[in-house]
């Protein structure tokens, strides 16, 4: 049985992650993997209740951060480990690093209380947390998004924020990105294709798929 494997896509709203995940989902199952695809907030149920919440409602940043990290903590449970023990590869669109994106950048809240959650959240039987083993950070900038995104589709309580505030979401995953390899960065000012090559060169670099899976 193959290992789990635990992949997680980034990047402020319409820098094109969703363009690409059945691509990368066609690929591992081509390669004999079997896929578990999910998203975040999301992911389970109760989890996808509490992201219709965080997504409509205004609340502060800590209660936010509350329920995106309880929303996390039953999607891990219920969906990730169980798929990474069965050796699955886990695509992920979006997990912990948004949150330092998203509440801790962009709404300017406190980033230690964020660690804090994090370890709670993510600690595994071992202690080590649970992080993705390859992070795709889709990098696009911010009034570029902007512009896919007017007209595509109907905006929700973050995609209606002012580029000031993806500007901070963008430098969020740039400082979260400085700190940690996991993190691949795609240049997604780019055509599809080109994207689409970057993302495929990533994986291949990284020992994640072979030449037979390409
Ligand atoms: N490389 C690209 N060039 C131009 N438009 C793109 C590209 N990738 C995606 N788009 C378009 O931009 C919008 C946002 O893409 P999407 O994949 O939904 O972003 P995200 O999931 O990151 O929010 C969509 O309308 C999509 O069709
Ligand atoms: C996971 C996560 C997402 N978010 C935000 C980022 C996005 O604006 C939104 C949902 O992400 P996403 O699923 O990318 O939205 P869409 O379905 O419109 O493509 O939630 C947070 O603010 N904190 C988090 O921890």
């Amino acid at each position: 049985m193959s290992a789990g494997l635990f992949l997680s896509l980034e990047g402020i709203d319409g820098a094109g992650k969703s363009s690409h995940i059945d691509a990368l989902e066609a690929l591992f199952k081509a390669a004999g993997r079997q896929v578990t695809r999910t998203r975040e907030p999301g992911g389970t149920p109760l989890a996808e209740t509490l992201r219709t919440l965080v997504l409509n409602e205004a609340m502060d940043p800590l209660t936010e951060s509350l329920l995106v990290f309880a929303a996390r903590r039953d999607h891990v449970v219920q969906v990730i480990e169980p798929a990474l023990a069965r050796g699955d590869v886990v695509l992920c669109d979006r997990f912990t690093d948004a949150t330092f994106a998203y509440q801790g950048a962009g709404r300017g809240f406190d980033q230690a209380v964020l660690a804090t959650l994090e370890r709670w959240v993510q600690a595994r039987d071992d202690a080590a947390l649970l992080q993705p083993a390859l992070t795709l950070w889709f990098d696009l900038p911010p009034e570029i998004a902007a512009e896919r995104l007017a007209g595509a589709r109907l905006p929700d309580k973050f995609e209606s924020q002012p580029v000031e505030f993806f500007r901070r979401v963008a430098s969020g995953y740039a400082a979260r990105a400085a700190e940690a390899p996991r993190f691949a960065r795609i240049d997604a000012n780019r055509s599809r294709e080109q994207v689409w090559a970057q993302v495929e060169a990533v994986l291949a670099e990284r020992g994640l798929i072979g030449r037979h899976t390409r």
